[in-house]
């Protein structure tokens, strides 16, 4: 028998099993297996309609599945940032309100998830005058707001040009290292979203392939989904880990030959001007 706090620690915040949605005959998604743990940032890829806001909705119980099950850790707190949210654009609405229209929540509360996000100088900014990369913090300031174990973000990179993009990816990263939340990311990007991930569940009404980016990225399915957008991203992935740093900052290359720095132009790099920002995205895991 484990004592409970590790069994807390080691279920899952939710598992879904044989999970399928069915409406008017249709299968939307069918035969999901997947679960997100805390600390685990999990992305669901795949093209439009494959089902992965589908089943993200039934993962954080907003949806029923028609069949198999999904378990949610009891007590399970879902911090969620919809694809598309419902708000009256024509009326004045500023980040502080925007913060506060479904719960009310402190002055302090709303200043703290503000700055977490690096948005505290936008509190009383019109919402309708941010940028994307703001609009999507002052979104994920509002989702950590109820303090979550489960953060689903749908699309959170919609709007963000990018270097904005790996931006918010690093801070995600960074909320998952100091809160200890569990991330279901969606996306249908597939650059940078792949080196920011621990888990990839790649989607086309059923799980097509899972597994680390890397692996996802070289498996024949998703090169056959993707087709010549998979080779940027698989360029981006193996460029993030052609090489190891090792603990005091040097660099272990692939050809095992070892150097103070990362140089751009010692043979060892993709060429791509975002190489530097791609490779401190906040959780990417680098090879070693
Ligand atoms: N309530 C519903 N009733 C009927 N069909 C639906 C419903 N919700 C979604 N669908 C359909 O289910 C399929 C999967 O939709 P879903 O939104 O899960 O896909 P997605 O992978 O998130 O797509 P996107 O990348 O375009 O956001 C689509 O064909 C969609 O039209």
């Amino acid at each position: 028998m484990q004592p409970p706090q590790q069994q807390e620690t080691s279920q899952p915040l939710v598992r879904l099993s044989g999970m399928g949605v069915e409406r008017d005959g249709r299968w939307l998604v069918r035969g999901v297996d997947l679960s997100i743990s805390a600390g685990e940032i999990v992305t669901l890829i795949g093209p439009n309609g494959s089902g992965k806001s589908t089943t993200a909705r039934t993962a954080i119980g907003i949806l029923k599945p028609s069949e198999g099950t999904v378990v949610q850790r009891p007590g399970l707190r879902v911090g969620y940032v919809p694809q598309k949210l419902a708000i009256d654009w024509t009326l004045p609405l500023t980040v502080r309100r925007l913060m506060t229209l479904t719960r009310s929540h402190s002055k302090d509360e709303i200043h703290a998830a503000l700055d977490a996000v690096g948005a505290s100088h936008l509190a009383d900014a019109q919402v309708q005058a941010l940028s994307g990369g703001e609009f999507q913090r002052a979104l994920l300031a509002r989702a950590m707001l109820g303090k979550p174990d489960l953060l689903v973000l749908d699309e959170p990179v919609q709007g963000v040009d990018f270097s904005g993009e790996i931006a918010l990816y690093e801070l995600i990263g960074r909320i998952r290292n100091e809160t200890g939340c569990g991330i279901l990311l969606i996306s249908h990007d597939l650059h940078v979203v792949m080196a920011a991930t621990d888990t990839v569940v790649c989607l086309n009404g059923h799980v097509c392939c899972r597994g680390t980016p890397k692996t996802v990225a070289s498996s024949p399915e998703y090169m056959r989904l993707f087709g010549a957008r998979a080779e940027g991203a698989l360029a981006l992935y193996r460029h993030s880990h052609d090489h190891t740093h090792l603990p005091d900052g040097r660099v272990v290359h692939e050809d095992g030959s070892i150097t103070d720095h990362c140089h751009p132009h010692d043979g060892h790099h993709h060429h791509h001007d975002h190489h530097d920002h791609a490779h401190h995205a906040g959780s990417a895991p680098h090879a070693g």
